[in-house]
This record gives C-alpha cells, structure tokens and sequence, in this order.
C-alpha cells in the first residue's frame, strides 16, 4: 500500500469531522472520495497532507510515518495536491509556476544562488527543461511565458497539476478538479487523469462531486458522511449501496 490511514479522528472543539477513518490507497490507483457537503473530505485530505494534526489515528505514506509531519516534509516524500480554488501565483508566468513547484527538489541553496557556481547553473537549466517537459506534457508548451492570471480556467487547473508534479509526487491528490467546468472541460480533465496513471504511473486521490467523472475512473469510492465512512468498493458497489442513496437522498430532502 502507498498510503495507509488507521483509525484518523479529527476535531474541532466538540464537532467530530472525521471520525475514526480508515483507508488505504495502492500503488497506481486511482481512488476517491465522495460525499455530501460537510461530511468531512476535505478535512480528511487537510489532515492526509499535513495542514491538520489528527487528533487520533495514524497515516502511513511510502513506507514513513507522517501522523503530525508538517506539509513540506510530507511533500519532499512524494504527495502533493491541488486546491479546490485555485492557488497559482498569479502575475507569474506558466513556466515560472512549475518551478517553483521544482524547488523543492533544487539543492543549490542560498550560497550557491548568489555564487552561481556552474553546477548551480546547470541545475538551473536541467530545472527549465524539466518544467517546459511538464509543460508539454499537461498541453501548456505554447504558453509558457503567458502570465498564469491570462490562462483559461481550464489552463489554469492543467497548470496547477503541472506544478504539483514538478515535486516529482507519488501520490497526486485532486481537490474537485472539474469545480466550475464545462462539459468538454470535464471530459479532457477527466482522460488527463487517467493519462497520469498511465504514462506517470502515479497514483491519485481524488475528491469529486460530478459523479460522471468519479464512477468513469475510480478503482475504487469511499463514501463519507458526517465524518464516517460508510460505504466502500468498486464505483458500482458504491452507487448501488442503499447507505450511500440514503446519505444523498436524505441530505437533498432536507437541503
Ligand atoms: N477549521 C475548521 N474549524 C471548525 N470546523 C471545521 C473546520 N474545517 C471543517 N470544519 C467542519 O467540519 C465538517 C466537515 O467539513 P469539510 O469541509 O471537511 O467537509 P467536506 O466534505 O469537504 O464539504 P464540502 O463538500 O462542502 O467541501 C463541517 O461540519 C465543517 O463545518
């Protein structure tokens, strides 16, 4: 397993958002998680990357134990995510993003920035080409110099991913990736994402609300409500669980 998550608690003040979860993702998998508004996804993902201490249970990544690791050390162990709003620096150009996301793979460090020794230099270029080959490969080559405020939003989601893969992850997670786009915008996110298992051979976690894009590529859907998991399985396991319709429907009613 790439990540093993056993028994996580989360809470705030006397409000359980995630309660006593546990989830597992394998190597090259492409798995999500799902469930109505507030049932505790985003939390679990906060907590998985390392923006929230549980307040019990244990994460497993890679082999290490992350429980409490802050996110930049967790990142330097191959997990990275996108944002469910969008966080590009946004008067930076295309290319620009991507290496900062390389950065913290660089090791020139501040003396060798000011010096500029060649070995610097030539770390600088291999991180240029590096980022103009992640550039092409998620469709953005022709835009590189094109400030990342200037993209389509589209563009600007292919972006963020480009620039979370600059950290050379393992394990990607995607937080709502097809948020507020169209219908042909989803469909080329949705075989993108496939493409990075494919040809990356990552794994990816995703959190999703468009139910078309979750049941088209996912090995497997966890559901969570009100901080719980209760359902678990294939996409068709998932959607015919009667816990799941129920969890849906008896949130719709009341909404
Ligand atoms: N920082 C926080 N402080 C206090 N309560 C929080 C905090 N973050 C989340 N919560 C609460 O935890 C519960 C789970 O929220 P969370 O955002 O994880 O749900 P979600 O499934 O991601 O929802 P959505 O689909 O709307 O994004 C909610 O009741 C929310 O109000």
């Amino acid at each position: 397993m790439l990540l093993h998550a056993h028994k996580v608690t989360k809470e705030f003040g006397g409000l359980v958002a995630v309660r006593e979860v546990d989830f597992t993702i394998p190597e090259r998998s492409i798995v999500s998680i799902i469930g109505p508004n507030g049932a505790g996804k985003t939390t679990f993902f906060n907590i998985l990357t390392g923006l929230y201490k549980p307040t019990s249970g244990r994460i497993e990544f890679d082999g290490h134990d992350i429980t409490g690791k802050p996110p930049h050390e967790i990142v330097k162990l191959g997990m990275c995510r996108t944002f469910q709003n969008i966080r590009l620096f946004q008067n930076m150009t295309a290319l620009q993003n991507v290496l900062v996301g390389e950065h913290v793979r660089l090791k020139a460090g501040l003396i060798g920035a000011i010096f500029r020794p060649p070995s610097v230099i030539r770390e600088e270029e291999s991180a240029v080409r590096k980022a103009r080959e992640l550039l092409a490969f998620v469709g953005l080559r022709r835009v590189e110099d094109v400030t990342a405020k200037h993209l389509s939003y589209g563009d600007q989601r292919r972006l963020e991913i480009a620039r979370a893969l600059a950290s050379d992850p393992k394990l990607l997670l995607l937080d709502e990736p097809t948020a507020g786009m169209n219908p042909q915008e989803t469909a080329a996110m949705t075989r993108f994402i496939s493409r990075l298992r494919e040809d990356l051979g990552l794994s990816i976690l995703l959190i999703e609300h468009d139910m078309k894009v979750v049941m088209g590529i996912s090995d497997r859907v966890s559901v969570l409500d009100y901080g719980e998991k209760i359902s678990e399985g294939t996409p068709n396991e998932v959607r015919s669980d009667p816990r799941v319709i129920e969890a849906y429907l008896g949130r719709a009613a009341t909404a």
